[in-house]
């Protein structure tokens, strides 16, 4: 399905205090995310979350990440923190992903293309499919690309590209991928977990000048 559209989006992942949050709206950034995955440096327990969710206005999606969670685990921080969407970042199914009432999308660890596609169908509940870096043991925020080549042109759902994006390769990215969305955490980051407001504003900046070319 190819959604048609006038500019992509921008999820900015990773989100530990309320002022890096309020950064990322003063950008125009259309989402944020928090990371409920203990392991990660980017973690957030409930009363963080509700901190950062407290300074989110509306028409700013908040997105719960989690990797292969409990389904009380989930309910729980949707019963304490206003969550938008869920993002499943590890190797959950769809009748998992499916029971929460509440949409979401699936994180897909690239290796080649018949994982874009396969993943596409394997998820039918989801809102949008997001394609991120395939490092072995490390689900995600790993910093790093992948190869764009293997994005088919026409894929049936909308696709979030992540993985490694930065002001230096987000041009290049949107310009080869021309995704529905771009996902970005450690590009601007000033240390894991701590957001730069200056990286923020510039990689908003570049969706914005690089969507322009194509208007
Ligand atoms: O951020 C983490 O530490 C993390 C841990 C486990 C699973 C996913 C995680 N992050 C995912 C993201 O932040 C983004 O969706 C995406 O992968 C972009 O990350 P980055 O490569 O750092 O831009």
């Amino acid at each position: 399905m190819s959604v048609k559209q006038r500019r992509t989006r921008l999820k900015i992942c990773g989100i530990t205090r309320p002022q890096d949050a309020l950064a990322v709206v003063q950008a125009g950034a259309d989402a944020i995310g928090l990371v409920f995955y203990a392991p990660s440096p980017r973690a957030v327990d409930i009363a963080m979350a509700q901190a950062v969710v407290a300074v989110v206005p509306a028409f700013v999606t908040v997105t719960a990440l989690f990797v292969d969670p409990t389904a009380d685990e989930v309910q729980k921080v949707l019963d304490s923190v206003r969550i938008d969407l869920i993002q499943f970042h590890g190797d959950e199914e769809d009748d998992f992903c499916s029971q929460f009432n509440r949409p979401y999308i699936k994180a897909i660890r690239v290796r080649q293309a018949s994982d874009v596609v396969a993943s596409c169908l394997r998820f039918p509940g989801a809102l949008a499919v997001l394609l991120d870096s395939y490092k072995p043991g490390v689900p995600g925020g790993t910093g790093e690309t992948f190869d764009w080549s293997l994005v088919p042109d026409e894929l049936p759902k909308p696709i979030i590209l992540a993985g490694g994006l930065t002001i230096a390769n987000l041009a290049s990215a949107i310009r080869q991928v021309r995704p529905f969305a771009v996902d970005v955490s450690g590009g601007v980051e000033a240390d894991k977990g701590i957001k730069d407001p200056g990286k923020i504003t510039a990689f908003a900046d570049e969706v914005y000048r690089v969507d322009q070319e194509s208007v």
